[in-house]
């Protein structure tokens, strides 16, 4: 079975207070981008792992496809299987690339075995294996809340915008932004303001709480979502916790970046 798991934006990055379990609790929309990793996984005499295309920082042992495998096979005595992940999606980026492959490393498994798990099931497993995951086993839009495992639907369409991603040669580890952090209550709530506010009144209204920190630290991130509204960018934010940041146009641009940085361009489809 072949999988093509998706990457996120963040549509908008609260971070409310510090949890007494050390995660911060937040609220942020999900909103599914077709920049993707290809994944294969099939029925083997062995467990196997191997992985193609871009670099993948640590141990291949404790890849995410793997923990999600080692978390079914916990419950349902999986038989072995061979998995292969063919990686496009920028690491370190804020774009949740390791997250969707866990993500969707479950949802083969339930399909390959016949697990009949529910989304919800799923979601449940994936937050066991990272806070952005529990969004990857949906498929539209979320409204992130808890540690970002807690999802409810939200109806927002970017259908038709034209989306530029790009991510520049910085890792940010998401711990170390999370400690940059002053978490603190938006005057608005995130819900409010992406229903309410037209997108076109996003700028200033819509806001990742990482930026500013991220910003001081990497001031080429910032410089980067400054080049997308100077090229005609409605909205343009940082993703996650960076280091990809992103802009929603009207209509198409065909832009070029400095060596280094990797991007994504495209008309979104939902
Ligand atoms: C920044 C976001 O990408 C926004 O979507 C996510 O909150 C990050 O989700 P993630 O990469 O799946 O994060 P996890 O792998 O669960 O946690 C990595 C580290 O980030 C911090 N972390 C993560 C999520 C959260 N709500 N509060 C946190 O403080 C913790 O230090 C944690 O040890
Ligand atoms: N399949 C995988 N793809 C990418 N990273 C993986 C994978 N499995 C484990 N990892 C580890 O997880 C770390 C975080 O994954 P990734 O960088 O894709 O998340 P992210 O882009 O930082 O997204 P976010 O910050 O929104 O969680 C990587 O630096 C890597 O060490």
């Amino acid at each position: 079975m072949v999988a093509f798991p998706p990457c996120k934006i963040n549509l908008g990055l609260h971070i409310l207070y510090k949890r007494t379990d050390g995660y911060h609790a937040l609220e942020t929309c999900f909103y599914p981008v077709p920049w993707t990793d290809i994944l294969e996984v099939i029925p083997s005499d062995t467990l196997a792992f191997s992985q193609s295309g871009d670099a993948i920082p640590g141990d291949p042992h404790d890849n995410l496809c793997l923990r999600a495998y080692h978390l079914l096979q916990k419950d349902f005595h999986l038989s072995p299987v061979r998995i292969h992940l063919h990686k496009i999606i920028p690491t370190g980026a804020g774009l949740g690339g390791g997250s969707s492959d866990g993500a969707y490393t479950l949802r083969l498994l339930n399909d390959l075995f016949n697990l009949h798990l529910t989304p919800t099931a799923l979601a449940a497993y994936a937050a066991q294996l990272g806070s952005d995951c529990a969004f990857f086993t949906q498929d539209a839009p979320q409204l992130g809340t808890g540690r970002g495992e807690i999802l409810t639907p939200i109806d927002l369409s970017l259908k038709g915008k034209f989306l530029v991603l790009a991510k520049p040669p910085i890792h940010v580890s998401t711990a170390e932004a999370y400690a940059g952090i002053t978490p603190a209550a938006p005057a608005t709530g995130l819900t409010q303001t992406l229903t309410q506010v037209p997108l076109a009144a996003w700028k200033g209204q819509l806001h990742n709480d990482f930026e500013p920190s991220v910003f001081a630290r990497h001031p080429s991130i910032e410089a980067l979502k400054e080049r997308l509204y100077r090229a005609g960018a409605v909205y343009a934010s940082m993703s996650g916790s960076g280091a990809a940041v992103f802009g929603i146009f009207d209509k198409g641009v065909d832009l070029a970046f400095d060596a280094g940085v990797v991007h994504w361009s495209g008309v979104l489809t939902r």
